[in-house]
């Protein structure tokens, strides 16, 4: 537990969706309220500087081999791996979810992970009718009273295998999963304080998603003084 008033979450900015988190996470810490009781900020993050500042990590979804190889040319693959390694909280949709994998199908070559899932996870893994498409899917399971969120998939990765946790960690828990009549595959899971969700959360109106995860993955890693 740190003890602070200050927190600072980091949004990976080097490709994809990173505005689209970080307005999602300053409206869902309004909605919280959070700024009456801390000192909270939202940083985009494209250097080691500013990435050990953070509490916490937003990976967006976008593309993962263009994710790779600009974080290889901007030398940030070691330091995204030693935090995601520290145990901080971390998030990651879609592009970031395969990111966060720790075993890939469909990888590029040369693409590189980060790992921190203890997961297999498939790229591109819906047929082509259905590569991208929109769904209220009920999450009330996890998120009490949510139950249609819309719920949106562009060329989105599964999660093909559930692996053993490596030592010290803790097992990865499915969170959620696709309806039967749209093919049951995992597209959520949790393993301590990292969240996978291979779709973007922060494409929707709603900011449930958001607010959830700061509330359960950041801030219960702090003692508010
Ligand atoms: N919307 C997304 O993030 C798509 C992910 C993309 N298909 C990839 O492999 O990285």
């Amino acid at each position: 537990m740190t003890q602070s008033t200050q927190i600072v979450i980091g949004v990976l900015a080097i490709q994809g969706a990173f505005r689209e988190h970080i307005q999602h996470l300053v409206k869902a810490i309004d909605e919280l309220g959070l700024q009456e009781k801390l000192e909270i900020s939202v940083f985009e993050v494209r250097d080691e500087e500013t990435l050990v500042r953070c509490d916490a990590l937003v990976i967006p979804g976008g593309e993962s081999t263009t994710m790779s190889l600009v974080a290889q040319r901007l030398n940030l693959l070691e330091p995204l791996r030693q935090f995601i390694a520290s145990g901080k909280p971390a998030w990651g949709t879609c592009a970031g979810l395969i990111m966060l994998s720790s075993s890939l199908q469909n990888k590029s070559c040369d693409q590189q992970l980060l790992g921190g899932l203890d997961i297999e996870t498939t790229r591109n893994a819906f047929g082509r009718q259905l590569d991208s498409f929109i769904a209220d899917l009920d999450y009330s399971k996890f998120i009490p009273g949510l139950t249609a969120f819309q719920t949106v998939f562009i060329r989105g990765p599964v999660i093909s295998k559930i692996l053993p946790p490596s030592p010290g960690k803790p097992k990865v828990e499915v969170l959620a999963s696709l309806p039967e009549e749209r093919g049951s595959q995992i597209i959520a899971v949790r393993q301590g304080d990292i969240l996978g969700t291979s779709f973007h959360p922060e494409l929707s109106e709603d900011v449930s998603f958001h607010k959830w995860w700061v509330q359960d993955f950041v801030l219960s890693k702090i003692t508010i003084t």
